[in-house]
């Protein structure tokens, strides 16, 4: 029973080092495996093409939140996204401090720093700003929480539309739920259904001069869709850490519009820790018969 580790080198001496505590086995790397029957699960990004390789595999373990990237795997493999908590506060850190950079104008104060302009515009109370909430799992519960100590005006749409701390959409709402969201945070997983969803329709059905925030998956949006929507003033300004492609083109128009903030899909990285210990945590599920945490839905997609 072994775990082989393809993911980030630079996380590899914390891997092992837990891994050696706890008495397991771990290959650092394919090139590193002797015995291919002895590779119980492998922890990546991507997994290797050929898996049929691995005779033995009962799980492949994604070392970070998101799953869409990952291919079908073979009969008996279990998808096991990482749990960590530190994932979760990363992310909702950067989705807390874009909705303030977009609440606070900073897209319009970096434009007229560049041209040396000190002029000042109108400030608004956190409180009288709506914030919608698309896709409230556990980094969404996690940041509506921090978003409403800070004084916005926080509701959520999810598919089960329940929660106890926070006013709740189903997706059969979701044109009511657009409508009182003058700024939406879209942090759904990219799924079938999910796809484009972020597009003209969506768009235009926000109240005229919303800002969005988008840590989701580039595939959310239809970025033409955002240009004509800024252009027409409906979207005055837009935060984004993931897009379609990425890495976004050098020539991109998103990269020079002062309307538009870009970060190159930074909001979480796994921390080196946190990632062994949900990968061990795996490891003794498998060996013990246990329900598998982080488990994936593949069917429903996350
Ligand atoms: O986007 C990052 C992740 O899925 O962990």
């Amino acid at each position: 029973m072994a775990l082989l580790f393809t993911s980030t080198p630079a996380r590899l001496p914390v891997w092992q080092s837990l891994f050696a505590a706890e008495g397991l086995p771990l290959i650092p790397g394919e090139e590193a495996v002797t015995d291919p029957a002895q590779v119980t699960a492998i922890a990546c990004w991507v997994p290797p093409a050929d898996l049929s390789r691995y005779p033995n595999l009962r799980a492949v373990i994604s070392v970070g939140a998101g799953v869409d990237h990952l291919p079908p795997l073979p009969d008996g493999v279990a998808l096991s996204r990482t749990l960590a908590p530190g994932i979760e506060a990363m992310v909702r850190d950067w989705v807390v401090m874009a909705t303030l950079m977009l609440h606070r104008d900073m897209p319009r104060y970096l434009d007229q720093g560049r041209a040396g302009t000190w002029q000042s515009h109108p400030v608004a109370l956190a409180g009288s700003r709506r914030v919608g909430i698309l896709g409230m799992g556990r980094i969404g519960t996690l940041t509506a929480g921090s978003l409403q100590a800070l004084g916005f005006d926080v509701a959520g749409l999810s598919r089960s539309g329940t929660d106890g701390a926070v006013p709740m959409f189903a997706a059969s709402d979701m044109k009511r739920f657009l409508a009182r969201s003058d700024v939406l945070i879209c942090l759904l997983p990219l799924t079938p259904e999910t796809r484009g969803i972020l597009n003209a329709e969506t768009l235009s059905a926000l109240p005229r001069g919303a800002c969005v925030v988008h840590a989701g998956r580039g595939a959310h949006l239809d970025t033409d869709a955002l240009r004509a929507a800024l252009d027409a003033g409906q979207i005055s300004s837009v935060m984004l850490d993931v897009t379609n492609p990425e890495p976004l083109p050098s020539d991109h128009w998103m990269w020079l519009d002062p309307r538009v903030i870009v970060t190159p899909h930074v909001a979480a990285q796994t921390d080196a820790t946190e990632g062994a210990r949900h990968a061990l945590s795996v490891m003794r599920a498998l060996r013990d018969g246990t329900p598998v945490p982080g488990l994936v839905d593949r069917a429903r997609g996350y």
